[in-house]
Formats: structure tokens, C-alpha cells, sequence
């Protein structure tokens, strides 16, 4: 009955003599430690046990699981060593609520015809000439109901997180179904607001509005995001993997899903016939009719993976950008200097703009390549918040000189050693044969690993300007390799025309102290527990 560990990995030893493995231990430390997750009890057991590699025994009758906390072995594992290891049942596992989509595949056949769908989806010409002009239309109307929201609320501070979950959301419909979507979360939040009336107080002093009504679809997606935490931190995710579908949550997803290929499908398959494309979902159809052409069958426009593709990636694309703006965000109002600096990097880079005291428009920062201190912020809230990486052993291999067992899943921690404390030292020897044969990256000083210090991407370029370096030092916040993220261009975009406007449209104001808690939710995306903000217009 006792976790079996795998020879020569280090481990809890009383963890290996108990039924329940690191359980026990997992619950009481997360249950005691303000701000701690799974990820961050993780990162603790590698530092206990002072070991890059290590397991932990969590869920009973199963493999342990492994934790891999070094940047360059990480990157390896995920980048070159694709025939030892792929996605796995970890992620495929907790994303079942989603059903089959291309994320929770292995890099097969399957994955390879799904990605064939997506794939106009995140080129030059859709992310520039459809989805930046509608992301920046959109901010505009955050913008508009944030100055709205000021006007209402005087000096009081209010909550930025149902607002900011608005616009990511609409900006996920809007990628696969455009303006054919009808609603907007934003817009009903506008229009709610739009007659005069003074917002309630809270507990802080904080400005409280009333909240328009969510689209069906919304509440769908969180039931679905909810899901992957609980299958994720669960003591038996095959079993809850099975028992979610007799849930109220798993129904409210199935008939959001119904209502999608009722409402949406349709005229998407009647625009691809007529040759139309205006929306993401008429690139996927005109994909799945080509392939169809060629392969000599009728296209399948009925596929349920289809919508499972919206359902996913509208997960997989919202909390994840939502929360990197939030952090961004807060690190501003909490340090006036960054926010600052921010602003005037951003002035420097679109002087027409400021000559004439307007917004940079879309065009302008298409053309901007780079605002060396707008990426270096970034940057920086995505080290300090990443998202957790993990691969399965497709075969027996080894890990650092370690025997791993086919079926082992290993987690690539990214906010551990390497990244917010001193990387392990890790003999050359023991290291895969494809990392030894690349240079090392480089490391992050180890004075202020942990502190929020966006000059640490900056360099001096041989022209003696200063530039953005994204290879300055570890960084594993989009993953690595082929399965790396699908959408990270589309989320720099999205989080650069954000806060370029947002800076530029308000000064971010301190809030009390009592409503800049910088505790994260302890789920599966680290997003900020609140986040409220008290503005003043600039323009
Ligand atoms: C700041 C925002 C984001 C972060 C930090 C982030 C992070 C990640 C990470 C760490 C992975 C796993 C990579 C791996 O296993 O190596 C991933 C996968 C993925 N992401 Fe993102 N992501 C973000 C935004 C987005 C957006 C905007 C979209 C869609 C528009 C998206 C779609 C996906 C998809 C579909 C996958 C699965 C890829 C696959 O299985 O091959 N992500 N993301």
C-alpha cells in the first residue's frame, strides 16, 4: 500500500513509509502557509530536499510524480527531448472537462490534423489585421468604462477584476466568432452603468457597482476552468475525471457548447461557402473544407472537437492573459517609478501622439516593433507569475542521471530554483546529452531573484540604445518546444495594447492597504486574489 519511489530520486522518507505519501504533508502546509499553492509547495520540496530533481507521492496506487526545478534541463527536457517525453495524461487529464481538444493530445496524428484547423489563426496577417484591431477597440471601451466608473466612484478605489474579466473574455469570442458573437460583456457593463447612480460603499471605503448579467458561455468557461484544478490537485483525478460528468457544472458546459453550434455554426458554414472569412472560426471551417477537398470526403463541419477547440483555447487564453495585465497592473499602482517609467517609455515611442495629445492609434503600434520597457515589464510579471509546464515519459529514460520510467509525469517548475532562487549545482556530466552540447543560459544575479525589477531584461544594444533581451535570464513562462504555448503571440499583443492604452488614458493612484493584498488564487492560473484600482484620467 506504500508509494513504490523510483531508485535514487531524492524524496520524503516518512512521505514513502504512509499510505497517503506527501498528502498529509501538502494539506497541512498549504492549510498554514498564507499564499502558498500547489506550485509553490512544489518548488518547497525541491528546496527541502536539495535536489533539482525530486519526487513527491501524491495521489495513492500511482507513479510518483516528479519535480524538475532547473531552467536549462527544463527547457531541454520540453524543447529537444520530444521521442522521451509529450503532454501526457497530467495535463490531458485535468483538462477533460474541456473533451477532446488539441491540447490534451500526445504530438500525434490527432493533434497534428487539429493544429491544422488553428493554424491561420495566430499568422502576421490575422493577429494584425483582425484581432489587434478588435483587442484595441475593445480596451478603448474598457477605457470608456473605467473613466465612467471614476466619475461615479470620486476618489474611492473599485474593483478592476470583473471588468478585466469582461474584456478577455470578449476578447476570446471575438478571435473565433467576431462581431457575429452579438454581445459583449463590456458593452452590458456600460450600459448598466449608463444610468447616473451613485456606486455603494464597501468595507474599505472601496466604490461598489452593480454587475451586469454574464453571457451563458462565461459562466461556462469558469465551470470548465474549475474543473482543471480540481482534477489537478485531486487524490484520484482518473476517478473526479469520471464523476465530473454527472456534475451541474459538466451540464451547464454541455448545453454552453449546444448553444454555440446552434447559434454560431451556421452562419460560419454559410460564410465559408459563400467564400467569406470575418471571423477566427471561418479560418477553422475553411481549413477543415480544404483538407476535406483533399482528402475526398465531406467536410466535417459537425465535429464536436470543433467547439472543444473554442471552449479550450478561450480557457487556456483567458485567466492566463487576464492575470499577467492584473500583475502588471499591481506592481504599477504599488510602485509610482515603474508606472513612470512606463509612461514615459511609452511617450518616447509614439511622440505623434503626444504632439497631439491623443491615444497612439492601432496603426502606430503595429509599427512599433518594440517599447523596450513596456516588454521588459511584461516580462517580469510573467517570471514573478508563471504558468506550470508538464510532460509525461513516453518511454524509460532518465532524467540528471536518473532512471524515469515510462509513464512517469514530470513537472517543469518555473517559479523555483533557476528563476526566483539560485539554481542547483548540477554536475556536467549528469546532465542530457543535448544540453551539454548548448552554451548555458544565463543566470539571473542572485541578489534580487524575487524582487520585481524590470530593468534586469534591459540591455545596451551596440548602437548604445537600450533594448529588450528576452533571453536575459531563465524564463519558462510559456513553456518550451512544440507544445509550447499556442497563443503567446496573440497574448503579447493583447497584454501590450492593454496596458499601452490604460497607462496612457489614466494614472494608476495608490490604494489603501487594505485592497493591495498581492496574494494569488490558490488555482491551477495564478491570478491576483483582488485587484482594485483608483484612477485619475490624463487625456
Ligand atoms: C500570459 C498569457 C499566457 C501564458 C502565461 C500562457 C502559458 C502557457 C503555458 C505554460 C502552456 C503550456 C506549455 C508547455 O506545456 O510547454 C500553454 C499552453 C497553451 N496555451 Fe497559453 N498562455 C498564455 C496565453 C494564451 C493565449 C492568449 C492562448 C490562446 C489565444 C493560449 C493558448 C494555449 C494553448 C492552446 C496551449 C496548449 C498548446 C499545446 O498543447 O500544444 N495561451 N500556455
Amino acid at each position: 500500500l506504500y508509494p513504490t519511489p523510483i531508485p535514487g530520486i531524492p524524496h520524503n522518507t516518512a512521505a514513502a513509509r504512509s499510505c497517503l505519501g506527501d498528502i498529509p504533508d501538502l494539506a497541512r502546509e498549504i492549510a498554514s502557509t498564507p499564499d502558498l499553492d500547489f506550485q509553490g509547495w512544489c518548488v518547497k520540496q525541491t528546496e527541502k530536499l536539495k535536489s533539482p530533481l525530486c519526487q513527491v507521492f501524491l495521489s495513492p496506487f500511482s507513479k510518483p510524480l516528479l519535480l524538475l526545478a532547473d531552467f536549462d534541463e527544463a527547457r531541454d527536457l520540453a524543447l529537444r527531448r520530444t521521442e522521451d517525453f509529450d503532454r501526457g495524461a497530467f495535463v490531458s487529464d485535468s483538462f477533460g472537462a474541456f473533451g477532446d481538444f488539441h491540447a490534451r493530445f500526445d504530438t500525434g496524428r490527432q493533434f497534428k490534423a487539429n493544429r491544422r484547423w488553428l493554424q491561420d489563426l495566430m499568422t502576421p496577417s490575422f493577429l494584425n489585421g483582425f484581432v489587434a484591431p478588435s483587442t484595441y477597440a475593445l480596451v478603448l471601451r474598457l477605457v470608456e468604462l473605467w473613466r465612467n466608473k471614476t466619475r461615479l466612484a470620486g476618489d474611492r478605489p473599485f474593483s478592476a477584476s470583473a471588468d478585466l474579466d469582461r474584456i478577455n473574455f470578449d476578447i476570446m469570442v471575438r478571435l473565433f466568432f467576431g462581431e457575429h458573437f452579438g454581445s459583449s460583456a463590456l458593452d452590458s457593463q456600460i450600459g448598466l452603468l449608463s444610468i447616473e447612480q451613485s456606486p455603494d460603499t464597501g468595507l474599505h471605503g472601496e466604490a461598489v457597482f452593480p454587475e451586469a448579467a454574464f453571457h451563458q458561455i462565461f459562466h461556462a468557461l469558469h465551470d470548465a476552468g474549475r474543473t482543471v484544478t480540481q482534477i489537478m490537485t485531486s487524490l484520484w483525478p482518473k476517478l473526479t475525471l469520471r464523476w465530473i460528468p454527472w456534475t451541474a457544472g459538466y451540464r451547464r458546459i454541455q448545453s454552453a457548447k449546444k448553444r454555440l453550434v446552434r447559434e454560431q455554426l451556421p452562419k460560419a458554414i454559410e460564410r465559408v461557402r459563400s467564400g467569406e472569412k470575418s471571423a477566427g472560426i471561418d479560418y477553422i471551417l475553411s481549413r477543415e473544407q480544404a483538407a476535406a477537398e483533399q482528402e475526398g470526403r465531406k467536410p466535417d463541419f459537425d465535429n464536436e472537437m470543433i467547439i472543444n477547440e473554442f471552449f479550450g483555447i478561450a480557457y487556456a487564453g483567458m485567466d492566463t492573459t487576464e492575470a499577467n495585465i492584473s500583475w502588471a497592473l499591481k506592481f504599477m499602482t504599488k510602485d509610482s517609478n515603474v508606472q513612470e517609467k512606463l509612461r514615459q517609455a511609452l511617450h518616447s515611442a509614439y511622440p505623434l501622439a503626444v504632439q497631439e495629445n491623443r491615444l497612439p492609434t492601432v496603426a502606430e503600434f503595429l509599427r512599433t516593433t518594440s517599447v523596450p520597457y513596456l516588454d521588459a515589464l511584461l516580462e517580469e510579471t510573467l517570471r514573478l507569475h508563471p504558468v506550470l509546464s508538464a510532460r509525461d515519459a513516453t518511454r524509460d529514460t532518465e532524467i540528471l542521471g536518473h532512471r524515469v520510467p515510462k509513464g512517469s509525469t514530470v513537472l517543469l517548475l518555473p517559479n523555483g530554483p533557476s528563476f526566483l532562487s539560485p539554481p542547483f549545482p548540477i554536475d556536467a556530466s549528469q546532465r542530457s546529452a543535448t544540453t551539454r552540447v548548448v552554451k548555458p543560459s544565463p543566470k539571473w544575479s542572485e541578489t534580487d531573484m524575487r524582487s520585481f525589477n524590470p530593468e534586469r531584461w534591459l540591455v545596451c544594444n551596440p548602437q548604445g540604445d537600450i533594448a529588450f533581451d528576452a533571453t536575459a535570464g531563465p524564463q519558462s513562462a510559456f513553456g518550451h518546444g512544440v507544445r509550447a504555448c499556442w497563443g503567446r503571440r496573440e497574448a503579447y499583443i493583447r497584454m501590450k495594447i492593454a496596458l499601452t492604452l490604460l497607462v496612457w488614458s489614466f494614472d494608476f493612484l495608490e490604494v489603501p492597504e487594505s485592497l493591495s493584498s498581492m496574494s494569488a488564487l490558490p488555482v491551477f492560473v495564478h491570478k491576483p486574489k483582488e485587484i482594485f484600482i483608483r484612477l485619475r484620467p490624463r487625456l
